[in-house]
């Protein structure tokens, strides 16, 4: 479990965490987001005692980082995948790390078969492709067999098998009863990796929900409909005080009706009691970026606002 609480930091005129409060729990994959500038780093970096809070507390597992006996034991950490001496194998690097942290060796092959790395793992570690040393860090990270895993943006720059690789790994360490937090500036990413999501902008929490909630809450849903009595279905979804747009996006399928803030369940009803056919009844949604930037807009650090100004400029 991590539990953080009150955490804020401060660089000379920059508030980059501004009294943040969360817990991470063990069993899910709990996502950090926000957009880049937010804080998600400077965050991780306090967790992991290699940055000092100006206040506040973070704790793992009821401990800061500095009281924690055996370190690498408890928690395990991806913040930068490149940091391997690029002469050193796979291997000699695992191997070195785990002696520097009193941890046996026999774990080195261990997680270098948890990572998939077996095959190359006396091959020099500087000609790794980023997704081969991403796989080198999970396996630093696993060395320990540590119960809480913090990972900062480990799919930025991988191909699509990559990511779909690491986010089936870090579910796979959740379902082992693990904490796991990971950041990402991508809510599209996270709603395929995440079950809880922490949202924070300019350093200060926007929510705290499962990613279902958000989602839900945050973005438009609305309803399609189309009938052969779209004049009488018109009439009747007004009455009830429901909002309608005119939807004419696909001349092939005839008129369609756009119905916000409503749901299959009640409109289908509707229709149903009043004898009104429907050939077409399903839900819509917002994109799901357009909801996090909806809500994280104001806190976006550099806003597109130099787009704005170079047009403003050549108008
Ligand atoms: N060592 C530092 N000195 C001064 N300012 C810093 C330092 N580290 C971070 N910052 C500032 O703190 C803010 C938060 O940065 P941070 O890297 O934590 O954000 P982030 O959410 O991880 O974004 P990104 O995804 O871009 O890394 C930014 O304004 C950044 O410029």
């Amino acid at each position: 479990m991590i539990e953080v609480r009150g955490l804020t930091k401060i660089y000379g005129p920059t508030k980059a965490v501004d009294d943040l409060t969360f817990t991470v729990k063990p069993g899910i994959v709990t996502g950090f987001l926000g957009p880049n500038g937010a804080g998600k780093s400077t965050t991780m970096r306090m967790i992991l005692g290699l940055d000092r809070p100006t206040s506040g507390t973070a704790l793992i597992d009821g401990k800061p980082y500095h009281d924690l006996k055996q370190p690498l034991r408890t928690v395990g950490a991806l913040l930068d995948a490149k940091w391997v001496h690029p002469n050193r194998s796979a291997k000699a690097h695992l191997q070195w790390m785990a002696a520097s942290n009193g941890l046996p060796s026999s774990r080195v092959d261990e997680v270098l078969r948890l990572v998939g790395l077996t095959e190359v793992a006396g091959k020099k570690a500087g000609g790794f492709s980023l997704g081969m040393s991403q796989r080198l860090g999970l396996a630093g990270a696993l060395l320990g067999d540590p119960k809480v895993l913090l990972f900062d943006e480990p799919v930025n720059g991988l191909d699509p098998e990559g990511i779909v690789w690491i986010r089936k790994f870090m579910q796979r360490l959740a379902a082992e009863g693990r904490t796991v937090l990971v950041s990402s500036h991508l809510l599209s990413e996270m709603a395929l990796t995440a079950e809880h999501l922490v949202v924070i902008g300019r350093g200060r929490l926007i929510s705290d929900t499962s990613v279902q909630e958000f989602v839900d809450r945050s973005s438009e849903s609305s309803v399609r409909v189309r009938s052969p009595q779209l004049d009488a279905l018109r009439s009747l979804l007004t009455s009830q005080g429901l909002t309608v747009r005119e939807d004419g996006r696909d001349p092939l399928d005839g008129q369609a009706l756009v119905v916000l803030d409503s749901t299959t369940d009640a409109i289908g009803h509707l229709a149903g009691s009043n004898g009104i056919i429907l050939h077409e009844l399903s839900s819509q949604r917002g994109s799901l970026e357009e909801a996090f930037m909806k809500l994280t807009g104001d806190d976006v650090q550099y806003h597109a606002a130099g787009v704005e100004e170079v047009m403003g400029g050549a108008l």
